[in-house]
């Protein structure tokens, strides 16, 4: 098998959709809800067009998957409060997703 192959992607993902905090980014953020996102953040992300990506085929290596994890939590902290609940949820996943992704050598 490929030395750097997705597997691992799919097993930190699986973890990420599980998670308790995982709840304000398991679909699109709602632009009729929030109607100044699109404004703000110009490249949303959220774990299910991760999945689809992945499933997909879109994601080339690994560093490509990681990269659109952290622009989702870039996004979250550009237009949540850090004590606002969504803010701290991103937080904690970023978190829990660092140290997963520290541990893949
Ligand atoms: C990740 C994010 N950034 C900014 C605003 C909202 C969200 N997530 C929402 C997803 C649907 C449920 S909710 O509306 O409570 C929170």
């Amino acid at each position: 098998a490929k030395e750097k192959d997705l597997a691992p992607c799919r097993e930190i993902l699986d973890q990420l959709e599980a998670h308790d905090e995982a709840w304000p980014f398991l679909l699109p953020v709602n632009t009729k809800q929030f109607p100044t996102y699109k404004k703000i953040i110009r490249s949303p992300m959220d774990l299910s067009t991760i999945r689809k990506k992945l499933n997909d085929g879109i994601y080339k290596t690994r560093d490509d998957f990681c990269a659109d994890l952290q622009l989702m939590f870039v996004n979250c902290v550009t237009f949540n409060e850090d004590d606002s609940p969504v803010g701290k949820a991103g937080h904690s996943m970023k978190t829990f997703f660092d140290s997963r992704w520290a541990e893949l050598i």
